[in-house]
């Protein structure tokens, strides 16, 4: 159990959200194989999944994170909102399709990491650190790596018949730090290791609320909608958005749905954290089943958009030939 003395809500940034919590449950209470079993978020505390990541911090990683690269974002802002580079169109005479990156992604060894994290002074570019785990860290790293708690979770995706695990993303934040409003078509054990990262999610019928960017842009889904400072008039049933927040700590592991949205940020003051997220593929859909569930619907606004924009080539022509498919006739 978190002790109440740890973080304050002076260490949260203030959103006008409609906020219920998500439940906290034991490793060893049945009701989290019916949380996951339903795709709802639930933090699961004394899994041990990664307990050999315990000892994991800034001079540990240093001296036993070998001497490879590492993918390190910076940004001018707290935002590091993800873009996919495959996605930037080469610049064209419609400045509409120009896109400004956000954040830049530099390599870095671990030792200047730790070193400009530590020297990091108010002004200058924030920096955090996002690398799948691989072979190329340490050996001590793939000791720990090794004894994370495989028999759990591979028993969880076996139970729940998740596809395969993709990829383990290290995320070293500095305090502060946001990854704004955003889904992925994976499942999700999210393990925090070291500090308290805020997180704030919502189901996938609350879609309408986000506003994502279009599939095409490099920002697909990413919400438009700036939760420090919504745009009602663009973004209207952003108001109607109701959530779920959780303050994960060390050892806590949140079930992060498929297709569900989720903002986490790294509390204020509350120095570097350390998560590393476990991404499974979906498991098979089986047989369709009505009523369709809503990420299932998603899913299929996506292929609609895919096919359009492949259709039509021109981006800006799929909003005109959509809107006179449906208005005065699937209204
Ligand atoms: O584990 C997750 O899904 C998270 O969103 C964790 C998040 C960082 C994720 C960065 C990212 C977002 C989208 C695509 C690729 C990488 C954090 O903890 O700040
Ligand atoms: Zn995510």
């Amino acid at each position: 159990m978190a002790d109440k003395k740890e973080w304050d809500q002076s260490q949260l940034r203030k959103y006008d959200i409609q906020l219920d919590e998500i439940p906290r449950l034991s490793v060893k209470d049945p009701k989290v194989d019916e949380f996951i079993a339903d795709n709802k978020p639930v933090i699961i505390t004394d899994t041990r999944l990664v307990a050999s990541a315990e000892r994991w911090d800034l001079d540990y990683l240093e001296q036993n994170m070998g001497n490879g690269d590492f993918s390190v974002f910076l940004s001018r802002n707290h935002k590091f909102k993800y873009f996919d580079d495959k996605k930037i169109l080469p610049t064209s005479g419609d400045s509409r399709l120009d896109f400004t990156p956000p954040t830049r992604r530099v390599d870095m060894k671990l030792p200047e990491f730790t070193r400009k994290l530590r020297q990091w002074r108010r002004g200058e570019e924030r920096m955090y650190l996002q690398q799948a785990l691989n072979n190329t860290v340490g050996p001590a790293i793939v000791q720990d790596f090794l004894n994370f708690r495989w028999e759990w979770i591979n028993s969880k995706q076996k139970m729940h018949s998740w596809g395969p695990l993709t990829s383990n993303l290290l995320l070293i934040a500095m305090e502060g730090n946001v990854t704004p409003c955003h889904y992925d078509e994976q499942q999700n054990f999210f393990a925090e290791v070291r500090g308290f990262k805020r997180c704030i999610l919502f189901p996938p019928e609350q879609f309408e609320c986000f506003y994502p960017h279009p599939v095409y842009h490099p920002h697909d889904r990413q919400s438009q909608v700036d939760f420090e400072r919504p745009d009602y008039t663009r973004f209207p049933k952003f108001r109607e958005a109701r959530g779920q927040e959780a303050i994960v700590g060390p050892g806590d592991v949140l079930y992060i749905p498929i297709y569900w949205w989720h903002h986490i940020e790294s509390i204020m003051r509350g120095g570097y954290t350390i998560s590393v997220n476990f991404w499974y593929k979906a498991g098979p859909t089986g047989q369709i089943v009505y009523p369709l569930k809503d990420h299932q619907k998603v899913a299929i606004m996506r292929n609609v958009e895919k096919m359009l924009v492949e259709a039509l080539q021109d981006p800006h022509e799929v909003g005109p030939l959509l809107r006179a498919l449906v208005l005065g006739r699937y209204t």
